[in-house]
């Protein structure tokens, strides 16, 4: 027997007591066995213990309820009350900021949450929420602690609605770094971001067994609901990594960019590149000619504080660019149409990535600078079968509803419904901006000469010269990059070269901007 098993002992003195608390803790920061400790390293897995060293500042974790156990009976759990319950729980700080975590130790029933467990998680995330501090969860178990029945799956409804509750209050992540199958998979959608570990974690409501049952296909762990399956297919995921290492050092990189909560505004650093610093490089970065692509990667590169940002879903929807990063030490958020993919249409995809990385900014005072270079909505039957109107949308709601400063920049072709969405003037950008190569329109001369010269082209002697007149009438008459400044749609027309000092002398005039939204419950955002 050991003192885990024991009740504590007689009373000696209080230097006998503190003797025994130090044995105890111990004892509980061992976990189970060195047997389980080496299964868990064999998987290529840290433990929960070490995983919290990697994401806090050294020294700074203060766990919570170590020494919990559970008091579930039948199925032989009466004689098996490990401390902890199988959840490690505390606060530390990263870069001195209070962060709280909670971790599963797989070590202990497979990392599975039981009662006793779930009510730890559920104290753990009533603290963050009380103290306004973000929450990161470091997921490994196996879903509901089967044994324990209901009573566990209960313990799933208290973090979904404590998730739901925080949402947008304090900033959330929720790093997946084992199997997360079931209730374990729910939580981490509802928070803000998603890490994975490639072939050691997999989140799916149901596994292969069940999946081969019911539909009869044949898929392995990875390949339902591993990393790069909800990297690059589902978007569940916003970063993937190939090792725990890196994935948690990213972690503290992305909450370096965070406020504490949504009173707060994000940590500004001291910039080192220049304000004013020209680019003429954009020059050669972006052809004039709009039908030529470019990585629109390499224009955020030069425009952000010594060329870092840190991308979100990278591999998702990549007709689109979502990233976070600092222009004169003020976090930004940046979106950006990638004309590399897709020429950078807007698609269902493209639009729900953009849609939820918008609201995030505007929930966490992250003031939003958008790069336009888009031709449109992608047209077809998939994308209108696929609810193209109600994914669209999203976008649009959810930049009508953004109350942060909001500047946009057309770099080349905004045409149609697609520029009106990419945060226009028109549905509430505080400045707008556009290049002398912007071609800002209902739609491509090509096209549009097409529809309304229809008749004129059709009747023609010559058609294709017919054409070919009207659209360069069009293009003369409505296509010109000082159509929109004449109108006021745009605030000015720079030299893409000052591009830098422009937004950033921008983003400091609206550092005081405040902006209120009509009294309501809540909307109803299209879904
Ligand atoms: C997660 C796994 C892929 C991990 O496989 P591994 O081979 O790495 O490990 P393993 O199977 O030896 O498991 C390690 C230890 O954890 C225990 N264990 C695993 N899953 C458990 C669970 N859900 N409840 C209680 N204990 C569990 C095992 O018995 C074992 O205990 P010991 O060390 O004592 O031998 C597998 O264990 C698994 O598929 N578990 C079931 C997952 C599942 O169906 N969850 C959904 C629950 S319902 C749910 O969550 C609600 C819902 O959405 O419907």
């Amino acid at each position: 027997m050991t003192v885990l098993d024991e009740a504590p002992g007689e009373p000696t003195d209080a230097r006998g007591r503190v003797a025994e608390l130090h044995e105890i803790r111990a004892q509980a920061v061992a976990g189970p066995s060195e047997k389980a400790t080496n299964a868990q390293h064999a998987k290529g897995k840290l433990t929960a213990r070490e995983r919290i060293e990697l994401l806090l500042d050294p020294e700074s974790f203060r766990e919570v309820e170590q020494l919990r156990r559970h008091r579930a009976t039948g199925f032989g759990l009466e004689a098996k009350k490990p401390y902890t319950d199988g959840v490690i729980t505390g606060w530390g700080t990263v870069e001195g900021r209070t962060v709280f975590v909670y971790a599963h130790d797989f070590r202990i029933f497979g990392g599975a949450l039981g009662e006793a467990h779930a009510t730890k998680i559920h104290k753990i995330m009533d603290m963050a929420i009380a103290a306004g501090a973000p929450l990161v969860s470091l997921n490994d178990g196996a879903g509901a602690r089967i044994q324990e029945g209901v009573s566990a799956l209960a313990g799933y409804g208290g973090i979904f609605q404590r998730n739901t509750r925080a949402s947008g209050v304090i900033p959330q992540i929720s790093v997946m770094l084992g199997p997360c199958a079931g209730g374990a998979a729910y939580s981490p959608a509802l928070t803000d971001f998603v890490f994975m570990v490639r072939e050691t974690s997999q989140m799916f409501i149901t596994g292969p067994d069940v999946v081969k049952a019911v539909t009869g296909e044949e898929i392995t762990q990875n390949g339902l609901g591993g990393a790069d399956v909800h990297a690059e297919t589902s978007g569940v995921c916003h970063f993937a990594y190939d090792d725990e290492e890196t994935c948690i050092a990213e972690v503290r990189y992305l909450l370096s960019l965070l406020p504490q909560n949504n009173r707060e505004n994000p940590p500004r650093t001291e910039a080192s590149d220049a304000a004013d610093r020209r680019s003429d490089v954009l020059l050669d970065l972006v052809p004039a000619d709009g039908n030529r692509p470019y990585d629109m990667a390499k224009v955020i590169e030069e425009i952000v504080d010594d060329g870092e940002y840190l991308e979100v879903h990278e591999r998702w929807a990549r007709n689109i660019i979502c990233a976070l990063g600092r222009m004169d030490g003020q976090v930004v958020g940046i979106v950006a149409n990638q004309p590399q993919a897709l020429a950078g249409v807007l698609d269902i995809e493209a639009s729900e990535k953009a849609a939820r990385f918008v609201q995030m900014c505007d929930a966490f005072n992250i003031p939003i600078i958008t790069l336009l270079d888009v031709p449109g909505f992608l047209p077809g039957v998939d994308q209108e079968h696929g609810g193209i109107i109600r994914h669209g949308a999203k976008l649009l709601y959810a930049y009508c509803n953004a109350t942060v400063p909001r500047i946009s920049l057309i770099l080349r072709k905004a045409y149609g419904g697609a520029y009106i969405v990419m945060d226009s003037q028109s549905i509430g950008a505080d400045l707008t901006y556009a290049w002398p190569t912007n071609e800002i329109a209902v739609m491509g001369a090509e096209g549009a000469a097409n529809v309304i010269f229809r008749r004129q082209i059709a009747e023609a002697e010559d058609p294709e010269a017919m054409r070919a007149r009207m659209v360069k009438e069009y293009k003369s008459e409505l296509m010109h990059p000082y159509y929109a400044a004449e109108r006021g749609l745009v605030d000015d027309v720079i030299d893409p070269a000052e591009t830098r000092e422009v937004l950033i002398k921008s983003l400091a005039m609206l550092q005081t901007k405040h902006a209120d939204l009509p009294s309501r419950k809540h909307g109803n955002p299209p879904q």
